[in-house]
């Protein structure tokens, strides 16, 4: 099933449980706005390349649009449509002031030199630059694009709009941007994975995990795992995959890749074949990737306890029904991964404010709104007799559909 069906389909499973109006479902699930343009771009070489970008802009009853901006070459209209509606549900369920948005652009980033990417990034922002702004659609870093991306975005619409630090989020910290953001979405896993361990009477420590992808995410979350006393058993990212029974060394890692080095060849862990992975054998698996990639073939065979959502929408609904059957408890996404647009929102909160705050705050606060959060969704799951993804949707949409009421229709 596609990205979007699967989301579609998660939402008005959840409409049904709220019993929500047939028109006003309808309503929800149509996006605000789907833009898509031309990118062309000279190579370093002089030569020409086009690509296609796209911004989805789904839900503005709660506030601003927000969203990443991917650069990958899987994106597609279908794809950043489904994730621009997860993210409408996921500033819902953590509380945030925000509708729902994602972006990206068809591309290869490892296959674009630095010049390339910027003049890129810079393209695709005049031609949306009339389109999002602080208090329309606020973009930030998605798989692929990174702090730099967002600085190249915030100098190219302030040519347009006077100096605007709170157009976008996750950029460095010499622009306004957040402290604690790089590392925010891991961090956010990581106490979602605590309250999910808890209710379970376990705990980081003496657990074991299995992580796919070492990027952003995946990379904060192994790390700080790995400092509670967490044993990260295996690690795959798009070179390869890597095991070690006793406990991948993620420090060492994380500076092999950061010195260059290929996740395959760290010295520390054995190579594993990579389909073997998201079965290998743990406590608690993180997909911190591609969406999809938990499916009808390999859901049978997967053997970790508890999965926790970091990627977007990793686990296709086929998938889904297969580990309910099986007894795995699926921490959804909506959820999960909701850290990184809790601090993005601290952020723009700080660059409107003009004043910044330190690291421990940022952090006690993100800690605060995971806990609210995850508290809410065990309430909604009790209210509908509901698996914690429900609980996630029920409780977001529940929140849009009242906001979208009490706005109303009138022309
Ligand atoms: N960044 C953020 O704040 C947020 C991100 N997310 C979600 O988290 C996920 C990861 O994002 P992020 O960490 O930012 O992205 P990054 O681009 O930083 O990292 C992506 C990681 O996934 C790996 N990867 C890509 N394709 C595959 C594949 N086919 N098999 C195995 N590994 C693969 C990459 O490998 P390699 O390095 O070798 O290319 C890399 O390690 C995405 O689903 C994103 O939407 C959700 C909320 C916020
Ligand atoms: O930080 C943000 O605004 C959005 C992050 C994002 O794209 C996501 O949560 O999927």
């Amino acid at each position: 099933m596609n990205a979007l069906a699967a989301t579609s389909r998660n939402f008005r499973q959840a409409s049904r449980l709220l019993g929500l109006d047939s028109k006003l479902e309808k309503s929800l699930l149509i996006p605000f706005r789907e833009i898509k343009v031309e990118c062309t771009i000279p190579k370093d070489d002089g030569s020409l390349v086009s690509f296609i970008g796209f911004r989805v802009q789904h839900d503005n009853a709660r506030g601003p649009m927000k969203g990443g901006i991917r650069y990958h070459p899987e994106v597609d209209p279908d794809e950043v449509n489904a994730l621009a509606q997860l993210m409408t549900w996921k500033t819902a369920v953590a509380a945030v002031p925000y509708g729902g948005a994602k972006g990206g652009i068809g591309c290869s980033p490892g296959d674009l030199s630095s010049s390339e990417l910027e003049r890129l990034t810079r393209v695709f922002t005049q031609k949306i630059h009339d389109l999002i702004g602080t208090h329309t659609d606020v973009p930030a870093p998605d798989m692929g694009t990174n702090a730099q991306t967002m600085a190249w975005i915030l100098d190219e619409y302030s040519k347009f709009h006077g100096h605007s630090p709170a157009v976008v989020t996750g950029k460095p910290i010499d622009l306004g941007g957040s402290l604690g953001r790089d590392a925010a979405t891991g961090r956010g896993v990581v106490f979602a994975t605590e309250s999910l361990l808890a209710e379970h009477g376990k705990s980081i420590s003496g657990s074991t995990f299995v992580i796919q992808g070492f990027g952003n995410v995946g990379s904060w979350a192994a790390s700080l795992i790995h400092e509670r006393g967490g044993k990260v058993i295996a690690i795959g990212d798009v070179t390869g995959s890597i095991k070690n029974n006793n406990g991948i060394d993620v420090p060492a890692l994380i500076k092999h890749k950061t010195g260059g080095g290929a996740l395959k060849d760290f010295s520390g862990a054995e190579a594993m074949d990579s389909k073997d992975l998201l079965v290998h054998e743990c406590d608690v698996l993180l997909p911190c990737a591609l969406g999809g990639v938990l499916n009808k073939e390999n859901a049978p065979h997967v053997k970790a306890k508890f999965i926790v959502e970091a990627a977007n929408h990793p686990t296709d609904p086929e998938a889904d029904e297969i580990l309910a059957k099986k007894g795995v408890v699926v921490l959804p996404d909506i959820y999960a991964n909701s850290g990184g647009v809790i601090v993005s929102y601290f952020e723009w909160v700080q660059n409107i404010q003009g004043f910044m705050w330190d690291e421990e705050k940022v952090n006690m606060e993100l800690k605060k709104y995971m806990n609210n959060a995850f508290n809410n969704i065990k309430h909604m799951c009790k209210s509908h007799d509901c698996n914690l993804r429900m609980g996630a949707f029920t409780l977001g949409v529940n929140r849009v559909a009242r906001a979208t009421l009490l706005r109303g229709w009138e022309a």
